[in-house]
Parts: structure tokens; C-alpha cells; sequence
């Protein structure tokens, strides 16, 4: 028995471990845990692999509600075959994004990071666990050069957004910045950008940080982060490079991968979605937000197939009343079943989220019990497995790529109505590259997407052409992480080479 118990001690510590560590961010940490179960699954025939995501104490506290951890706590939170440990990124009361200053988050994630993330580093390593391999999610380069301190021996950015904004930024910041910069000068957001290996993008494609033109916009202290983290992935002679491990697959982005494999190894493994490959039943319920009970799935079930309408603009847009009166109008026209995600803190502040909660109380009773359409509105849903459902016959989305890649899997057409970041460049994927949705149209003004643009779009969406393309890409994407496909050789490749040690 204790020889048994020898031997099993003996064996894990032989595993790989990788950590991967996000930013307090939902759209972070759910492709985090993703890919941690397939590492997990991918290592399970070739002796096992350990793995350990590492959250910001804020979003640890959030997850696990009964956790005591606190800065420096050593507590350890063992779920699904993956392993849960948190650091300080100095805002341990958490950072409030609509308010907050990135500028102060970002340097204070440096200091108070470095420190407490070395600390976990040691006591892993202590208890007999040393990681192997060390994975980042965006905004976040420091973590390399902690790792690198450790010993650690491979490190890796966990790409978890389209690589053509990878691409993107890649070329923006080895030559191609003028081009950029021209478009943005011109101020015209249709204004062509070449981009090496690119398609001819519009302005409003691109990844809006490169928009950034003065050192006053909130958002330009991401710039250097954003550099920081492509100059990782050249190496040079002191450093050997960082590996871009992302969330696509060869056939959704074969340009962008050609633009960029000359220069970066990039390993593609996506979509990483557990619940293609374990269904749904293991899904964590542990999100940074508390979910609405299952009335929703039952609701669903009482529609005809692929008749309603899905809206959320996940887990950071804020919304304005007017912008809420007019999707709310668009449903009540279209006589079309919705189910719509709104959080109270979507809204900008709290008398416009008073007033936001008393139009959705109209919107809904007006309509719930209606044989034609009828809505639904939730605070937080298992997203993964609404548009898993028959029902679903249409996203409107901000076109987070998370969102964006459930979407695509599950065969689900796209309304986008794009915001921030990477978004621009999601929404021209579905729209021009892959043909599984529309971009909506939104005021020039103020951003608003009004009621008669959104009305034409879902028909759009809905219609015959855009729906059996979506249902052609959703097998794509299945074909991709099935046992054998491209993104499945790809990781299971990657994980080889880690616990082969060879980098
Ligand atoms: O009721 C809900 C709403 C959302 N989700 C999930 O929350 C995640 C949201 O992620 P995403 O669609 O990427 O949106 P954001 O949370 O806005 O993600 C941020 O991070 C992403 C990754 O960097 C970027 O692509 C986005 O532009 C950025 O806004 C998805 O997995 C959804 O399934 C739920 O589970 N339930």
C-alpha cells in the first residue's frame, strides 16, 4: 500500500505542470479553464499533467465564494482535475473597469504580481509540483519574466483572441504602424490598411487600442503592454522565445497564421471548449458571476427550433438606456422569442439602471406570454449551453471572441455589434472571412445600434444562405479539436514537448 502510495507520489511529480495565469477578467478566465481540461485530457494517455490556473485574489474570492485566501494565502482549490491557486495583482478588492484607472492597474499588477505570483511559484515548487511551463493570458507580459526567474522552462501567451489580431499588432509594431496611424489621422473608419499578409482590412477592423493617437486616452498605457508581450515572441540571445499558443484554428484565420508563422511559433489548439468533448453536465458553475437558475433552459424548451434570439454583449460592455430601449423595440416589432443578458452593472449608473430595469420589466411582460415571441431577460446564463440549444437561431453579440467562437461552434448565424478591443476584427471574421453573420451598422454619434438596423440584421442572420454557412463552420470547428484534427494534434504535440522537457 505505502509503496503504492510511493509510487503515485513518484509519478506526479515526473508529470508536466502547467500554470496558467489570467487576468480578473470572465472573458480570461473561461477560456483559461477551457484549455486547462484539455491539457488535462490531452496529457491523460502519456502519464497525466498537472495544471493550475492562477487568478487574481479578487476573482479566486468571486469563484469560490467560502475561499479564505488572501494576499500571500497559500490556499489551493482542487476542481474538475484542475487545480485553482490566486495572487495579488494589488486590487484585491477588485477593479472596477468602468471607473478604474488602467494606467495605476497596470503598474501596480507589476509590483504586487511579480511578488505574489514568485511566492506561489515557490511553494509549488516546495510541495514537490514545480511548473514546467508557464502560460499568460493577455495584459500581462510580466508574468514571463517571473517564470523565467523560477526556472521555469517554457513559457507561452495564451492567445485568447483572434490571430488576426495578432497579426495585427505583430505588424503594427514591426513596421506597419504608419499605415495605421495614416487611417487613423484620416478619421474615417471605412479608410483601407494594408497590413502584410492581410486581406485589406477597414479602419474599424483592427483592434481599436491601435486607434490609440494621444498619451490622455485611458487606453494607452496598454500600448506598451501589447509590445512588450510581441517582442517576447522573437527571443533573442539571452531569452528563448515565447510560444503563442491560440484560440483558433488553421482553417477560421489561414492568412493571418501565414503572416505571422515566419516569425512566431505559433501552436494553434482552439476552439478550446470542454463542453465539445465532455458535454455540458461537467461545466464548472464557478464564474465571476452568480447565475440565474434554470428556468431559462426550460423557458428555451417550450420554443420552436431556431426561433429565438440570443442577446448579450458579455461579461464588460455598459449599456445606455437608449441603447437597451432600442434593442428592447426591436424585439416587440420582430414578434421574434428572446433571451437576453442584463446585468444590473451593464448599466452606466444607477438611476440609468433603475430606469433600464423598469424598461425590461415592460419589455417582458408585454411580451412573455405571447405565442408569437415573448422574452426573457437573465442576469447571468450558462452561455455555452444556450446556444447549444435547438431553439437558438441567432446571436447578437459584442463579438468577444469567446462569445464569438461559442457561437461558431455551436452553428449559431451573428448579429455583431461591435464595441472595444478586438471585437472590430471578431466582426469582420463573421462577417467577410467567414460568412456566419452581419455587422450591424451603429450611430455615428453615439455608438447606438438602433431598432430598424437591428431588425434588418437578424433577418439577415436568419436567412438561408448565412445559416447553412454557419452550420458548414460549425463542423469545421468540431472537425478541428475531434480526436486527430488539426487543433488536437497541435496540443497534443505541445504537451508532448513540454513533458519531454524539450523546448
Ligand atoms: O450570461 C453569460 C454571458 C457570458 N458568458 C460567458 O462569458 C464569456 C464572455 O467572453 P467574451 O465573449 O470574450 O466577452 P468579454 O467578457 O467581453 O471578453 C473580453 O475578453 C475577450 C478575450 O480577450 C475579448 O475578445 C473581448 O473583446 C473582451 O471584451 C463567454 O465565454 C460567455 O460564454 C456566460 O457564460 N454567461
Amino acid at each position: 500500500m505505502e509503496l503504492q502510495e510511493d509510487k503515485r507520489a513518484a509519478d506526479e511529480e515526473s508529470q508536466p505542470h502547467f500554470l496558467i495565469v489570467t487576468y480578473p477578467a470572465q472573458g480570461h478566465i473561461t477560456p483559461a479553464r477551457h484549455l486547462a481540461r484539455r491539457l488535462v485530457r490531452a496529457a491523460a494517455g502519456a502519464g497525466g499533467a498537472r495544471v493550475t490556473i492562477c487568478t487574481p485574489v479578487s476573482a479566486f474570492r468571486k469563484m469560490f465564494a467560502d475561499a479564505t485566501s488572501a494576499v500571500g494565502g497559500d490556499e489551493i482549490r482542487e476542481e474538475g482535475g484542475v487545480a485553482y491557486a490566486a495572487y495579488s495583482d494589488g486590487y484585491d478588492g477588485g477593479f472596477d473597469r468602468t471607473a478604474g484607472d488602467y494606467a495605476h492597474y497596470m503598474s501596480q499588477v507589476r509590483l504586487e504580481g511579480a511578488r505574489t505570483l514568485s511566492g506561489l511559484l515557490r511553494r509549488l515548487g516546495d510541495r514537490g509540483h514545480p511548473v514546467t511551463c508557464a502560460v499568460y493570458t493577455l495584459l500581462m507580459p510580466w508574468v514571463a519574466g517571473v517564470a523565467r526567474a523560477y526556472g521555469v522552462a517554457v513559457v507561452a501567451v495564451f492567445w485568447i483572441q483572434p490571430v488576426t489580431a495578432l497579426a495585427a499588432y505583430y505588424h503594427y509594431f514591426r513596421g506597419s504602424r504608419e499605415a495605421v496611424m495614416v487611417a487613423a489621422a484620416s478619421r474615417d473608419p471605412n479608410a483601407e490598411v494594408c497590413i502584410p499578409g492581410l486581406p485589406p482590412l477597414r479602419f474599424r477592423d483592427l483592434p481599436s487600442f491601435l486607434a490609440v493617437t494621444s498619451d490622455d486616452d485611458p487606453f494607452a498605457c496598454l500600448i506598451p503592454e501589447f509590445r512588450e508581450l510581441i517582442d517576447a515572441l522573437d527571443g533573442d540571445s539571452e531569452k528563448p522565445p515565447t510560444y503563442v499558443v491560440a484560440n483558433t484554428f488553421d482553417a477560421m484565420e489561414p492568412d493571418a497564421l501565414a503572416s505571422l508563422r515566419p516569425h512566431v511559433e505559433v501552436v494553434t489548439v482552439g476552439p478550446v471548449l470542454s463542453f465539445l468533448h465532455d458535454g455540458h453536465d461537467g461545466n464548472s458553475p464557478n464564474d465571476l458571476f452568480d447565475h440565474d437558475g434554470e428556468g431559462y433552459l426550460h423557458w428555451l424548451d417550450t420554443k420552436p427550433a431556431k426561433s429565438v434570439v440570443y442577446i448579450s454583449f458579455g461579461s464588460t460592455s455598459v449599456m445606455s438606456k437608449t441603447q437597451v430601449a432600442e434593442i428592447a423595440e426591436a424585439m416587440s416589432q420582430s414578434n421574434r422569442p428572446f433571451l437576453w443578458v442584463l446585468r444590473k452593472d451593464n448599466c452606466r449608473d444607477k438611476d440609468e439602471g433603475d430606469a433600464i430595469k423598469g424598461l425590461l420589466a415592460t419589455a417582458s411582460a408585454a411580451t412573455y406570454d405571447d405565442d408569437a415571441g415573448g422574452g426573457m431577460v437573465v442576469e447571468w446564463c450558462d452561455q455555452a449551453r444556450v446556444l447549444s440549444h435547438p431553439s437558438v437561431g441567432c446571436f447578437v453579440t459584442h463579438c468577444g471572441w469567446n462569445s464569438t467562437l461559442e457561437s461558431v461552434a455551436c452553428g449559431v448565424p451573428i448579429v455583431a455589434a461591435p464595441q472595444y478591443s478586438d471585437q472590430g476584427t471578431n466582426a469582420w471574421l463573421v462577417e467577410r472571412a467567414l460568412g456566419v453573420g452581419v455587422r450591424a451598422a451603429a450611430r455615428a454619434e453615439d455608438g447606438v445600434l438602433e431598432t430598424g438596423e437591428l431588425r434588418r440584421c437578424v433577418e439577415i442572420a436568419t436567412s438561408e444562405a448565412v445559416t447553412s454557412r454557419a452550420a458548414s463552420w460549425k463542423e469545421e470547428a468540431r472537425v478541428a479539436v475531434a480526436d486527430g484534427g488539426g487543433s488536437d494534434r497541435s496540443l497534443m504535440e505541445f504537451v508532448r514537448r513540454i513533458a519531454r522537457g524539450s523546448t
